[in-house]
């Protein structure tokens, strides 16, 4: 990748950048040769989740990626290259598809900003190959989208990517990119305040109709199931999910929805995802796949679950029944020792803490255990995503294995559910989450999913107590 940096104000109109795209196709365009021209532009603040509103179109495809706690959000809008892959090396080839795009951009302007530059936005299901013809999203889509906007200690960065080669017409280019770069602008001045988001809610909750996907009473069986394959000793630890459809009367609206969860769960990574086709992949998940920032990883055990007190003493009971725990403790063992092990395969260095932390949500606690380790220039975050997913908090232990019993006992697509989700940039730096504690939305319909570790110990009627917690905290945000 070629990189330039220029002055913070990179053009003063919109004649100004189409002197600069002609020079650039004139320059730098080799004969029939498409490339990539990545351009970094500081902004006023603006709210990223008022831009998606302002800008994106239901047959785009989008990512939306929020840290509430941490003010950091970034939006990716349209595509300007993409590949989707229904392949069992699906994190290889994205690898590949990746370093070549790279190899055929060149980055101009702020790149040296929070989030600027070119950013590859992922996301993968549950399982590696698909086996349902119907499956809304393929079991890979990687994309470099048309508009990137950022927000991260009151600055924003647009990126805007764009596609360059000798049949483009520059005028009609830099009318539009000039267009919809003042929209974005005008969006963020005019939206900052997210009460105006919640203003454009409709609030249809009373009138939402719950339909279970498989009936309570499976759950609970395929759960005793599970239990004497563990008896058995045929595996440790499985992850069973249960799912349920809402259907609305008037069509589920996703920026409201997202500003809800973003309000009510500040701790979590709150997302969105887009195939294009209309259908919307949204979530609040406490639990981080990777990130990795400078070389340094960060990824999450994240496994054992209390419901959070009424009262202040009965919150640090439920919290101190929890890290005492002895199944939780175990449940949660299972976690690490699967990451530090794939880890080490990778000839890292894993470091963690000798106990575990809690993670408050707000209506559920979880052990947790951050675990770091150094990264060598040359591993790609793929190679990573590739080596722990699925870990042991969606999957269980042995993964094959758990891997085809929960296939056996879900009648339900997982589809991008408890899979990595995220974005690459240019320098290696990285951040996924694991899809949990989401819903597929698609129209007056959206599908909940969540799930519970199973472990020797474990009670039916807990695990879907459990369950329905984490599906409620969701279901309250949607509208
Ligand atoms: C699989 C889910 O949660 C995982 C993450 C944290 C705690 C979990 C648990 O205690 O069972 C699960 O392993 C889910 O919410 O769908």
């Amino acid at each position: 990748m070629t990189l330039t940096p220029l002055r913070s104000n990179l053009f003063q109109d919109c004649k100004e950048l189409y002197q600069f795209l002609l020079k650039f196709k004139q320059t730098s365009l080799p004969k029939k040769q498409t490339k990539i021209l990545s351009i970094s532009q500081e902004i006023p603040a603006v709210d990223p989740l008022a831009v998606l509103q302002a800008i994106g179109l239901p047959g785009q495809l989008h990512f939306y990626f929020e840290k509430p706690g941490q003010g950091e959000a970034i939006a990716a809008i349209d595509s300007v290259t993409s590949l989707k892959l229904e392949s069992p090396d699906r994190f290889y080839q994205s690898q590949q598809f990746i370093q070549s795009c790279l190899a055929n951009t060149t980055s101009i302007g702020a790149i040296n900003l929070p989030f600027s530059g070119p950013h590859f936005f992922c996301s993968f299901t549950f399982y590696n190959n698909n086996l349902e013809p119907d499956s809304p999203f393929p079991s890979a889509t990687i994309f470099l989208p048309r508009w990137q906007i950022a927000f991260r200690k009151n600055i924003s960065v647009v990126v805007a990517n764009i596609a360059i080669n000798s049949e483009v017409n520059l005028q009609d280019l830099s009318d539009s990119l000039w267009r919809t770069f003042h929209s974005i602008k005008m969006a963020g001045v005019e939206r900052f305040n997210s009460a105006n988001l919640l203003n454009i809610a409709i609030d249809g909750r009373n009138k939402f109709i719950k339909q279970n996907v498989t009936d309570v009473t499976h759950f609970k069986l395929s759960v005793i199931k599970a239990l004497s394959s563990i008896e058995s000793k045929k595996i440790d630890k499985i992850v069973l999910a249960h799912a349920f459809d809402v259907i609305s009367p008037i069509p589920f609206q996703l920026i409201p929805s997202l500003n809800h969860l973003r309000i009510r769960h500040p701790d979590c990574y709150i997302f969105s995802t887009s195939n294009g086709k209309g259908q919307n992949f949204i979530g609040a998940s406490p639990e981080r796949l990777i990130s990795i920032h400078n070389h340094k990883l960060v990824t999450d055990a994240l496994a054992g679950s209390a419901a959070r007190g009424k009262t202040t003493e009965e919150d640090a009971e439920f919290a101190n029944q929890l890290l005492t725990s002895e199944k939780e403790r175990r449940e949660h063992r299972v976690v690490i020792d699967f990451i530090t092990q794939r880890l080490s395969q990778l000839g890292l260095h894993p470091e963690i803490l000798s106990q575990p932390k809690l993670l408050q949500l707000l209506n559920i606690q979880h052990l947790w255990t951050p675990i770091h380790a150094q990264l060598p220039a040359d591993v790609n975050p793929l190679e990573i995503v590739a080596q722990l997913h699925p870990t042991p908090a969606v999957a269980g232990a042995p993964t094959e294995i758990a891997q085809e019993e929960i296939r056996h006992y879900e009648t339900f697509n997982r589809s991008l559910y408890a899979a990595p989700l995220g974005w690459i940039d240019s320098r290696g730096d990285s951040e996924f989450i694991v899809g949990i504690r989401s819903a597929l939305i698609d129209g007056c319909r959206a599908r909940l999913y969540a799930g519970a570790g199973i472990v020797a110990g474990s009670d039916p009627e807990k695990e879907l107590a459990e369950i329905q917690l984490k599906l409620q905290a969701l279901l309250k945000a949607l509208v």
